[in-house]
């Protein structure tokens, strides 16, 4: 049998079964998603972290590249109770290293009682504990990689419909989900997915009528780029961003974000609009939030578990953002009309009228 043993900050070494080898290291962090691991090991959001799996069985629906989010694997290793060859091999193909037959009970509960933490891990035949300490030792906390963005963004800009007669969406790749694009696309809209450093100049050539900033990996403060754009544009341009981007956008405008304790990883996180009273189910996946809005956002939406603040809107400015994921993928989809309200945010496209004949 394969050996695997997964190292946690403080030294606790857990074994289990080795599936993909290798050695790695990251953030842990669990998700209770019990469905859409295609979707959740191909967010970019997953880069540089350790992704455990509640729910016990994963792969039983095969691997389908066309429920993807991103070209390749995220997450540094994978962790659950059992995984199919299925998943095994796609993670092996992607020199991803993974274990099985853990207690996923017991590093779901040390990471509820510690925090999202360090941890190292080796897999393969003859690794031994020291190689998952060691690895361990090399982890560096999240908000030490100071340049995440550049691990998961786009290095050209890349137009998506292109055709579309909708609005100029110019979204800033900090490591978005396809299904962000997508959602745009269906709608119309043509989106310039761009670096995530991009220049103030390279987006006024574009003339947007949309900025809206992605999800992504990492502290949103390391994000400087994105969050001097967002103070540039945002008195002329609307703005929107899910997740990161709702993060960026507060410490853009005056706000602050902190980290939490273990973060909201799932598929049916409640929250509640505080205007209409109603509660959505949301996808979420981060380990930040927004801690104060600002004097420019107001606080539209909240988590019903431990009141965080979901959705925010600009006061004076168009802003539109979320701290969830309303392109789904895995998940809900409830909340797919935030993107019709981002695009109607725009401003009305001039058209000439052509003259009648008469
Ligand atoms: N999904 C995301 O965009 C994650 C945002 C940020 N990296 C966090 O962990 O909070």
């Amino acid at each position: 049998m394969t050996a695997a043993y997964v190292a946690l900050e403080g030294g606790h070494v857990l074994e289990g079964r080795g599936r993909s080898p290798g050695t790695a290291r990251g953030e842990l962090v669990f998700t209770t998603a019990y469905t859409g691991y295609e979707e959740s090991l191909t967010d970019p959001s997953y880069e540089e972290q350790v992704l455990t799996f509640s729910y016990p069985l994963i792969g039983n629906y095969g691997v389908r590249e066309e429920r993807f989010e991103d070209d390749r694997v995220h997450p540094r290793a994978v962790l659950a109770k059992e995984l199919t060859t299925d998943v095994v091999d796609w993670l092996e193909s992607e020199g991803v290293p993974s274990v099985d037959h853990l207690d996923t009970r017991e590093v779901v509960t040390d990471i509820r009682d510690g925090g999202a933490m360090k941890c190292g891990i080796a897999v393969g035949e003859d690794v031994t504990e020291e190689d998952a300490l060691e690895q361990l030792g090399q982890c560096k906390g999240m908000s030490e990689h100071t340049d995440i963005g550049a691990q998961v963004s786009v290095d050209e800009p890349v137009v998506h419909g292109a055709d579309n007669a909708g609005p100029d969406v110019a979204l800033v790749d900090c490591g978005a989900k396809g299904s962000i694009v997508d959602s745009l696309v269906a709608r119309d809209a043509t989106v310039h997915v761009l670096p995530y450093d991009v220049s103030e100049a390279d987006v006024a050539a574009i003339d947007p009528d949309v900025l809206f900033i992605s999800n992504g990996p990492g502290d949103p403060a390391n994000y400087e780029e994105a969050i001097s754009l967002v103070r540039a544009f945002v008195e002329d341009t609307p703005v929107a961003g899910i997740c990161l981007g709702q993060q960026i956008v507060a410490e853009a405008l005056g706000g602050t974000t902190e980290k939490m304790a273990f973060g909201h990883r799932g598929v049916n996180q409640p929250v509640l609009d505080l205007e209409s009273g109603q509660v959505v189910m949301t996808t979420q996946n981060h380990g930040y939030t927004v801690a104060e809005p600002g004097d420019h956002l107001e606080i539209t939406q909240i988590n019903v578990n431990d009141d965080t603040p979901e959705g925010l809107d600009g006061l004076e400015y168009d802003v539109l953002t979320r701290q969830y994921h309303p392109e789904a993928n895995p998940g809900p989809e409830d909340t797919l009309d935030f993107f019709d309200d981002v695009l109607a945010m725009a401003p009305a496209k001039t058209t000439t009228a052509v003259p009648a004949d008469d």
